[in-house]
Order: C-alpha cells, then structure tokens, then sequence
C-alpha cells in the first residue's frame, strides 16, 4: 500500500454545524493522507452516498479511502480498501472478498498484532492508547508501552489511535509511532487543517 502518516478518521458526531465533505477535504489540506469513513447509524443507502462521496474527494486529491466494517460497501465505491476490528469479519474471509485492496485490522495486543501481521494485514491499528470517548465499546488503554513493543517486533505498517491528541502524541512518537490516527481531535477541531498540520510537523521533528 502506499505509505501514509496521518489517518483521519470520519465522526460527524463532533462536527454538528458542518458538512463531512468540507470538513474532510480540510483535513486533506493540513495534510491527511488516508481517511476512513466510519459511521456507526447510517442504513446502506446513506452509508453508500458518503462512501461515493469521500471516493470522489480522496480520488481528486490522491488519497488513500478506507471504509470501516463494511466489505460490500467498501466494494461498491472501490474504496482502496476496508478496516476491520477483533469482532469484524475476519482477515481471511475479508481477503477472498477484497483481493489486493489494503486491510487494516485493529489490535490491542501482540498476539494479535502478530497474527495479523501473519495472515497477510496491510497494516494494523494500534490502541486505544489513551482512553477515548469516541469508541463506547473499546477495550481499556494499552498505553504507550504497546506502540513500544510493537515498534520492536512488527514489520508492517502500524498506525497508533485512540485519544490522541496534539497535547500528548509526542509521547507517542517517542514511543516508535510514525503514523498518527485520530477522530475527535481532528474533525472536532475548530481548525482542523491546523490540527494536521500540527501533527504532521511533530511526526516531521522526531522522524
Ligand atoms: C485505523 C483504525 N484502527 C482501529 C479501528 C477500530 O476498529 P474496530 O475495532 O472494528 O472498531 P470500530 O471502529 O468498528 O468501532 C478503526 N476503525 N480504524
Ligand atoms: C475507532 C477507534 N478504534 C480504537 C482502537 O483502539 O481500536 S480507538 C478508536 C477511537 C479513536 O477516536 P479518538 O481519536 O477520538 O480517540
Ligand atoms: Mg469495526
């Protein structure tokens, strides 16, 4: 897959008075370059109407678009690929369906980083390193101590997520992450082109 260092993540939750496209082709800007469309509510039709959206969006600026939990709808658009979680679909079975299209698998241990890594992931998902509102059914942090040891013994691509924030992703980068993910902090920002160009020039300082 083509390498990234900023994920942003969709969560309209956190942007009321703004639309998903602006707000993510302003995350483009700062400097995004992947985005997951991750929408927990929406039935099929309205999900598919955001996925062909944000394709059209990442595909104009040459970005890479993940969509969360949803195979067929990560097919329907041609997503460039799909994140699945522990209790998703599993990698194989998603393998037979996505082909070549990148998969993200999320972890919260080493084994199962391992495994992942084992079954052909094209990158894992790292967390939640810090506790974070946005998830209600998240397992507690793992703290920076994980990102450590996977930094140690995993080959692929790994991105750290889970409540991080501008105030303490210097922790985390010092820990081995070089490539961030983040919901509220981004698309809940005020400024959110900043926002990334703030993470990204922290990612540029300890890389
Ligand atoms: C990059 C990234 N990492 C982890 C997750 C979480 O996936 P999952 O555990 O399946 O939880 P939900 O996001 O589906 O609630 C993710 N989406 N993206
Ligand atoms: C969607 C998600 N997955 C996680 C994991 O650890 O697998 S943490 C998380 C929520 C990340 O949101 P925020 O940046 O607002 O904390
Ligand atoms: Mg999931």
């Amino acid at each position: 897959m083509k390498d990234f260092r900023l994920y942003a993540i969709t969560g309209e939750n956190f942007h009321p008075d703004r639309e998903l496209l602006e707000v993510m082709e302003e995350a483009i800007h700062g400097g995004a370059d992947i985005i997951q469309l991750r929408d927990k509510t929406s039935g099929r039709e309205e999900l598919l109407r955001k996925a062909r959206a944000l394709r059209d969006l990442t595909r104009r600026y040459g970005v890479t678009f993940i969509v969360n939990d949803h195979v067929d709808v990560a097919m329907e658009v041609d997503a460039d690929g799909i994140h699945l979680g522990q209790g998703d679909l599993s990698l194989l079975e998603a393998r037979r369906i996505v082909g070549d299209k990148i998969i993200g698998i999320s972890t919260h241990a080493l084994e199962e980083a391992l495994l992942a890594e084992e079954q052909g992931a094209d990158y894992i998902g790292v967390g939640p390193v810090y506790r974070t509102a946005t998830k209600a059914d998240v397992v507690d942090p793992v703290g920076v101590s994980y990102v450590r040891e996977v930094a140690q013994h995993i080959k692929i691509p790994f991105v750290a997520i889970g409540g991080i924030k501008l105030s303490n992703v210097d922790e985390v980068i010092e820990a081995g992450a070089t490539r961030i993910c983040a919901v509220s902090e981004i698309v809940g920002s005020s400024d959110v082109k900043g926002t990334c160009e703030a993470f990204l020039s922290k990612l540029d300082k300890q890389g």
